[in-house]
């Protein structure tokens, strides 16, 4: 045979064997652009799933209940948390965030990927508990005078939110080391395509493609 004529075996097609999903974080600062890049994902990547959290904070303009977050008073919240339905949950800026537990499970045994826009303490806890499921992208601000721009250019949140948030930022970014990868987003094309290229290399991971073991075994088989 030569190397142009087709091999006996068929080639599978990596993205319709089946394998595990994933669960993506995305964790920065506030302000650094998690979401601005979840979205640019989502928009891209038809397998890729968000991971939709429950949360005590009010919506902001805009925000979309179900789509953006589940908004539900301390009460729900706790009751939730109660009844382990959370896989991790944290405060953060006062008040709480939880992410549901049973979506994200049941779509990881159906191989679907999940998306997490959630801060260090949640990433932590799904490490802990999903250990190689776990992928951890953390965003950078390419400095805290631009985060605090974008903060405030984001006009969501009032002069004393913000200050909080930048409060809170340098905590945040201490914890950039308990991460697999770290983007400065500077250029937002730039950082967008560095995270989804992360993304499509983590599904190849040899350890996630448990669908080409019938395929490896076949070729390295002792012909007959
Ligand atoms: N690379 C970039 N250059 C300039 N502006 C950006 C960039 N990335 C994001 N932004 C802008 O910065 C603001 C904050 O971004 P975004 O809301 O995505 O941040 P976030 O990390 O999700 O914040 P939070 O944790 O508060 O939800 C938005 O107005 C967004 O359009
Ligand atoms: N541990 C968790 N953190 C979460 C979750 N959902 C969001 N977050 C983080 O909270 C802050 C603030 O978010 P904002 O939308 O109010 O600006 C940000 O760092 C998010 O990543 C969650 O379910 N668990």
């Amino acid at each position: 045979m030569t190397d142009l004529e087709p091999s006996a075996l068929s080639i599978p097609d990596s993205d319709a064997l089946h394998r595990r999903g994933l669960m993506f974080i995305l964790s920065s600062p506030s302000g650094a652009g998690k979401t601005t890049v979840a979205r640019m994902l989502l928009a891209q990547d038809s397998r890729l799933h968000m991971s939709v959290s429950a949360t005590t904070r009010a919506p902001r303009a805009g925000e979309v209940n179900g789509r953006d977050y589940i908004f539900v008073d301390q009460s729900e919240f706790d009751r939730m948390a109660e009844d382990g339905q959370f896989l991790e949950w944290a405060h953060v800026f006062g008040h709480s965030y939880g992410t549901p537990k049973a979506e994200v499970k049941a779509g990881l045994k159906e191989g679907k990927d999940y998306l997490f826009d959630i801060d260090w303490q949640g990433t932590q806890q799904l490490h802990q508990k999903m250990q190689a499921d776990v992928v951890r992208v953390f965003l950078l601000p390419p400095s805290i005078d631009e985060l605090r721009r974008r903060l405030t250019a984001r006009n969501t949140d009032s002069p004393d939110v913000i200050a909080a948030r930048m409060d809170r930022a340098k905590a945040e970014i201490s914890h950039w080391d308990a991460y697999d990868y770290v983007i400065v987003n500077d250029d937002i094309e730039i950082c967008y395509a560095k995270v989804a290229q992360i993304l499509a290399a983590e599904r190849m991971r040899r350890t996630r493609q448990t669908g080409l073991i019938g395929f490896v075994r076949e070729m390295t088989a002792p012909e007959a």
